[in-house]
């Protein structure tokens, strides 16, 4: 049977999965370079989750593109004889021209270009990827998924700013991101909870990327990110929302360029910047310095915060949802946002949290807490499948 090849180029990883390329795609190998900026570390799995290869990466100078040569050469020996049939990307930023999943030229990936400043941990390493494959193999379909797709069904208020009309009719909006793994989750939970996944539900997606999306009945209303990925909560490397003064301030005091300024927010952020030790919650986790501590205390706020604006964007709350690299692994996490959120109803059961059930709230909890493992490299299988196969 010939496959299906899914590439997630994320800000610290880059995921790769083949599938069977059947109407339900079944996985068959998937791969992971992780802790890209970090520590970076290659993982090859087969069908059942079990560990074929690991391999620890040289830190120094390894980035997206040295990932990615990386992750071909380990997967080379595992895809001999392979016939695949359709690739799909993770795109990070679709614009306001492209909410579906498409197959994509050359012209396209020009017009995707365009987007390149407005996601530069992400756009380039999708585009570079799908370049790369369109010039080797002409004839093979390559699939783009925007993260951006799922918040189409926002209200206008929820995606406005309150700037100027003609910058808001030329496009600078709210988009929201992650949208490949809210639209999972959403699947997931309406499997899971029927009744729940109708109602008023916050997903926090917390990764080194990490946002919230408010959903009604499975679809966006509000998300913590914007016109860029780099807004709402403290990420890895991203500082989240921040007083646009200060970015004046920046560039009036300190003499610096638009370049500089994307390099301090997008680069040197977050819990990078605030602990100067690591962008990596599990380096964090395991430090003793104080700075590590305010990092981690800083995301965990910045978290409980935005929860309470997208509960008000809902007018209430039946359920919050963890998911992504922090939120499916790190019970920390959940537990300081979980008591922060006491006041809304919140309680876990603290064995079911520390044993990352699905189900983890409190029978008295008022709000059910789930655990959804993610699984974006599934979900664009699925609509590569459906975009070309069927
Ligand atoms: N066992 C774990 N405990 C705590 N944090 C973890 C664990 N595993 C992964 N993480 C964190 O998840 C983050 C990466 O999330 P992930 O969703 O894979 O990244 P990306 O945003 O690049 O897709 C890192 O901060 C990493 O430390
Ligand atoms: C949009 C985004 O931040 O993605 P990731 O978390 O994969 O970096
Ligand atoms: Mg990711």
């Amino acid at each position: 049977m010939s496959a299906i090849a899914v590439v997630n180029a994320g800000s610290s990883s880059i995921k790769f999965a083949v599938f069977d390329a059947a109407a339900e795609p079944a996985l068959r190998l998937k791969g992971v370079i992780e802790g890209i900026g970090a520590t970076p570390r290659a993982k090859l799995s087969g069908p059942g989750g079990e560990t074929l290869l690991t391999e620890d990466q040289p830190p120094d100078g390894f980035d997206h593109a040295a990932a990615t040569r990386a992750m071909m050469r380990i997967a080379a020996p595992w895809l001999d004889g392979t016939d695949i049939s359709v690739v799909g990307h993770r795109v990070v930023h679709g614009g306001g021209e492209f909410s579906a999943p498409l197959r994509v030229t050359e012209e396209i990936v020009q017009k995707l270009a365009a987007f390149i400043p407005l996601a530069p941990l992400h756009q380039p390493h999708n585009l570079a990827v799908i370049g790369a494959m369109l010039a080797e193999h002409p004839q093979l379909p390559q699939v783009a998924c925007f993260d951006t797709a799922f918040h189409t069904s926002q209200p206008p208020i929820a995606q406005a700013f309150a700037i100027p009309r003609k910058y808001s009719q030329a496009g600078v909006r709210r988009y929201g991101f992650h949208g490949i793994s809210y639209e999972y989750v959403a699947g997931r939970l309406k499997e899971i909870a029927p009744e729940i996944a109708k109602g008023r539900v916050i997903v926090a997606h917390l990764g080194n990327g990490a946002s919230l999306c408010a959903m009604k009945d499975g679809k966006s209303v509000a998300s913590t990110m914007g016109f860029t990925a780099v807004d709402g909560l403290v990420m890895g490397t991203r500082c989240g929302a921040i007083d646009p003064g200060v970015l004046v301030h920046l560039i009036d005091q300190y003499g610096l360029s638009a370049r500089d300024l994307e390099d301090l927010i997008y680069r040197k952020s977050g819990l990078l910047g605030v602990s100067g030790i690591s962008s990596d919650m599990r380096t964090l986790r395991a430090s003793l310095e104080s700075t590590a501590k305010e990092a981690i205390d800083l995301f965990i706020y910045r978290i409980i915060r935005e929860i309470g604006s997208l509960g008000a964007a809902l007018s209430g709350l039946d359920a919050i949802v963890f998911t992504g690299g922090i939120g499916e692994n790190d019970a920390g996490t959940r537990a300081e946002v979980a008591a922060g959120c006491a006041w809304l109803g919140v309680a876990l059961d603290e064995a079911a949290n520390r044993a990352a059930h699905i189900k983890i709230s409190s029978s008295h909890s008022t709000v059910a807490v789930y655990v959804i493992r993610t699984n974006e490299e599934l979900a664009i299988a699925q609509s590569a499948s459906h975009l070309i196969l069927s």
